[in-house]
């Protein structure tokens, strides 16, 4: 694993991020942090901001207002310089290159910007393959020969995939935008075990996951943010779910039409 920059503080830190997007706000004054070791669950009414707080975390897209702190320095401009803290993204629709092979999108960043060998790379994802609960051999086919649970398992590789040599090539914090999304109950549960699995065994420090799915919540998280109309309205704990009398937090787990979310 890196070793972190700053141990003390949080990870990442949002203060006060505002985003718009054609003069709608979506963000309005978001603080939240993401702590080391952490696994971290974001939820909240559909549209409300949640896949444009991983995209500002990532650094993917930058905020209208407020700031982004990694390990307590400001996330630059230039990224490339200022790495305090890798951070790497799994997307919702897994998002592979469709024309190459699974071994030639897991080994992507690798193939194009290490000066590993070609070999050295084939073996890297192998051994990631693996870690996903993948068979190696699934490395030749092309992600349309693939089902959707293991489409995601190899999104999974690729967010893992790092360079021996290097590192600071090493995730320490993963963002998974709706891991489960689309699956069955049963393979959800395989995803959300392997979310667990990936941190406790140490290919990543903490993650972020953002999902609607009630038993990715309840598998995956130790903490939990409810986003609503722009701001953090409430954040708490697995068995909180079940306890917390807040009436945003009740309609939304409760799934009813009538209460103060519109
Ligand atoms: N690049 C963009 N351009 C224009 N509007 C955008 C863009 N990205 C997000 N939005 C809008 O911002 C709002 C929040 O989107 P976001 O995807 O962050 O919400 P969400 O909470 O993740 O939603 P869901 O749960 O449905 O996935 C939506 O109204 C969306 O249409």
């Amino acid at each position: 694993m890196n070793t972190p920059v700053s141990t003390g503080g949080p990870l990442v830190e949002l203060r006060g991020v505002t985003k718009s997007f054609n003069g709608q706000r979506v963000l309005d004054g978001v603080d939240l942090k993401i702590y080391h070791g952490e696994a971290l669950v974001i939820v909240g009414p559909s549209g409300t901001g949640k896949s444009t707080v991983l995209r500002i975390v990532s650094g993917l897209l930058d905020p209208d207002e407020g700031e982004v702190l990694v390990s307590g320095q400001p996330l630059q401009v230039n990224r490339a310089l200022a790495k305090p803290v890798q951070i790497s993204m799994v997307f919702q629709q897994a998002a592979l290159f469709d024309s190459l092979t699974v071994k030639e999108n897991v080994g992507f960043l690798l193939y194009e910007h290490s000066k590993l060998p070609r070999e050295k790379i084939a073996e890297l994802v192998r051994q990631k393959l693996e870690l996903v609960g993948l068979h190696p051999e699934i490395a030749e086919q092309m992600p349309a020969e693939l089902s959707g649970g293991q489409r995601k398992r190899v999104s999974f590789a690729r967010a893992i995939m790092e360079d021996p040599g290097n590192p600071d090539d090493d995730p320490q914090l993963l963002l998974y935008d709706e891991p489960t999304a689309g699956l069955d109950p049963i393979a959800s549960t395989v995803i959300e075990n392997l979310i667990r699995q990936l941190k406790d065994q140490g290919s990543c420090d903490s993650y972020v996951v953002v999902t609607h799915q009630e038993s990715t919540i309840r598998h995956t998280a130790d903490r939990i943010l409810m986003i609503y109309q722009g701001k953090v309205r409430w954040e708490g704990t697995v068995p909180e779910i079940d306890t917390c009398q807040d009436p945003y937090v009740r309609q939304f787990f409760d799934g009813r039409t009538d209460g103060p979310i519109q």
